[in-house]
């Protein structure tokens, strides 16, 4: 699976650009600020969710341009895939799949993204929600339902929120209704995420010691068992703390650097950023394995933080794995990366083909 054709329109500081890559290393080289991870970012908004920067979709429009932004891309069975905004309505997201539209938690079953960026550094040292995050776009690779079950999930929990916090008593039918809703969408979610942590884990384990750290994941916290009941007997309870207090969404992910026996949080940052990395590339491999369909990778300055014999494993490992988008400021970071390969100079939002 690989973006053939993609054309920016108003999307940050792109006003209007053009990009034909394929299969193989995309490489995005250029200055601080030049416009590389908004590429990224745009490639991101083609899978569900709100990108990798999970920005408002106010601020992906470009400043100056006419209040409205366009992301369409080929894919390279040659489908397309647009999504945007309009000017007329700027916070209203708007996907298409070859001409028609469609919801934003289908475009699962088109493609699969998966990225690491700068900001991810901290995600073991970052609330339980961050890890949720990362653990179900991995559980979304393979399960592509997954995005609509945990939007089901979070309105119906929103809806019973706000039941339990209004002033007249909540009506308990549809009280048990919304809890019911929340079981059988929650055992799906808590199913997904269980079956990606344990396929993960069970590769990382069986990888040699190599230059990528491995990493031992597990999920903590309760599952959906007895869902239904236990928000029933919980109503009282969250109503006076304004939130739901058990389900899957309180679940986290657990890691650990397996070589040096401890907890991620407690690694260096080196380490952390290696843990991610090793996680991600498994996943990638995984995903391709299970589904036939290798996942785009997108990497966000991750080339500049490995030294070279680093690089040239990453390069190496990810060499025939679908489509792998990287950026860096410096273009020789890239020398030792093979072929096909298809780079570009970014500078301004506007892209050169070198
Ligand atoms: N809505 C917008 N309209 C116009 N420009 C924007 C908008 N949002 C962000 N920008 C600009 O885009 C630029 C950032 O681009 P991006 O994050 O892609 O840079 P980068 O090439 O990845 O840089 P770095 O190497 O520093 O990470 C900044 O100059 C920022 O001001």
């Amino acid at each position: 699976m690989a973006v053939t054709r993609l054309v920016l329109t108003d999307f940050r500081n792109h006003a209007d650009t053009l990009l034909t890559p394929g299969a193989g290393f995309v490489v995005l080289a250029g200055d601080n600020g030049a416009g590389k991870t908004n590429v990224l970012e745009a490639v991101s908004l083609l899978a569900p969710g709100r990108g990798l920067r999970r920005a408002p979709l106010g601020d992906m429009a470009r400043q100056g341009g006419t209040g409205g932004f366009s992301v369409a891309a080929t894919l390279s069975g040659g489908s397309e895939i647009g999504t945007g905004t309009l000017t007329t309505a700027p916070e209203r997201r708007v996907v298409r799949v070859n001409g028609a539209s469609a919801a934003a938690t289908s475009l699962g079953e088109w493609l699969t993204v998966l990225w690491l960026t700068p900001a991810m550094d901290r995600l073991f040292v970052e609330p339980a929600s961050e890890r949720r995050r990362f653990i179900d776009r991995l559980a979304l690779a393979l399960a592509p339902g997954h995005a609509h079950h945990s939007a089901r999930y979070e309105a119906a929990m929103r809806e019973r929120n706000r039941l339990l916090a209004a002033e007249e008593p909540a009506d308990p039918d549809w009280l048990t209704a919304l809890e019911a809703r929340m079981a059988e969408h929650g055992a799906t979610i808590d199913q997904a995420r269980r079956t990606t942590v344990a396929a993960l884990a069970e590769s990382l384990a069986d990888q040699p010691p190599g230059p990528f750290a491995r990493a031992g994941l597990a999920l903590e916290g309760e599952g959906a068992d007895d869902l239904a009941a236990r928000l029933r007997a919980g109503r009282a309870r969250d109503a006076a703390a304004g939130r739901t207090l058990t389900g899957p969404h309180r679940q986290d992910l657990a890691v650990t650097h397996l070589d040096k026996a401890q907890p991620a949080h407690l690694c260096s940052t080196g380490e952390q950023k290696a843990l991610l990395l090793g996680i991600v590339l498994a996943h990638a491999e995984l995903v391709a394995m299970r589904t036939g369909r290798a996942p785009i990778l997108l990497l966000d300055e991750v080339a500049a933080h490995l030294d070279p014999s680093r690089r040239t494993a990453l390069f190496d490992r990810l060499a025939g794995r679908g489509q792998v988008w990287m950026t860096g400021t410096e273009p020789q970071l890239f020398a030792s990366v093979p072929k096909p390969l298809h780079r570009y100079r970014v500078a301004g939002g506007i892209l050169g083909e070198v």
